[in-house]
């Protein structure tokens, strides 16, 4: 699977995750929707979530690389399968332990572990201290979403880390 970023550039440059794994070549930045390829757009706002079977959709895996703040759905209009990561957390300094907003290293991860990927996936993160702990923390919920068919089955997997996370008090 090919990574590609469209790059806003309206982040820390110095803390951007897409930058970084651009100077080691594992990603290309596009800095207009135009010159970004067709492909599986990791989209928050996505009706349909990742799953194994989008496999087929595209060899192209592309994230949104701008902040937090500016990621309205606007943002995300671009020609592509759009599909939105089931609950996982993040591992990054940043934001750690906090669900579903992960950086754009971090959904890449995530996207190529349910498609299949996990090599791929362990070697992008290899450039970040915090990489491994990333895979370490969400470790069974990412084994569980890459062995089901399809997006339903990913719903409802994701569906018992909701409810044990309600029934344990967590607010989040
Ligand atoms: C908002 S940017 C923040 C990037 C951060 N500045 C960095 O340096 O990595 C993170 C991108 O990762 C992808 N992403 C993060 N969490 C996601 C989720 N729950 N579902 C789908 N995509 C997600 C999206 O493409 C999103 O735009």
């Amino acid at each position: 699977m090919k990574l590609h970023v469209r790059y806003e550039g309206d982040d820390d440059p110095k803390k951007c995750t897409a930058r970084k794994l651009a100077r080691f070549d594992l990603t290309d930045l596009h800095r207009s929707t135009g010159a970004t390829p067709y492909g599986i757009v990791l989209n928050p706002h996505a009706e349909q979530a990742l799953s194994p079977a989008d496999r087929e959709e595209s060899g192209n895996l592309v994230a949104l690389d701008c902040s937090w703040e500016s990621a309205g759905k606007a943002l995300f209009e671009m020609p592509g399968v759009h599909r939105a990561l089931p609950f996982l957390v993040a591992a990054n300094p940043v934001n750690y332990g906090r669900p579903f907003q992960l950086n754009t290293v971090e959904a890449f991860a995530a996207g190529l572990c349910i498609l299949g990927e996990r090599e791929h996936a362990e070697k992008i993160l290899s450039k970040f201290n915090w990489g491994q702990t990333f895979l370490e923390l969400n470790d069974e919920p990412l084994r569980r979403y890459a062995e089901c068919e399809n997006s339903s089955e990913v719903v409802a997997v994701q569906q018992e880390y909701l409810d044990a996370g309600e029934s344990d008090g967590s607010d989040e």
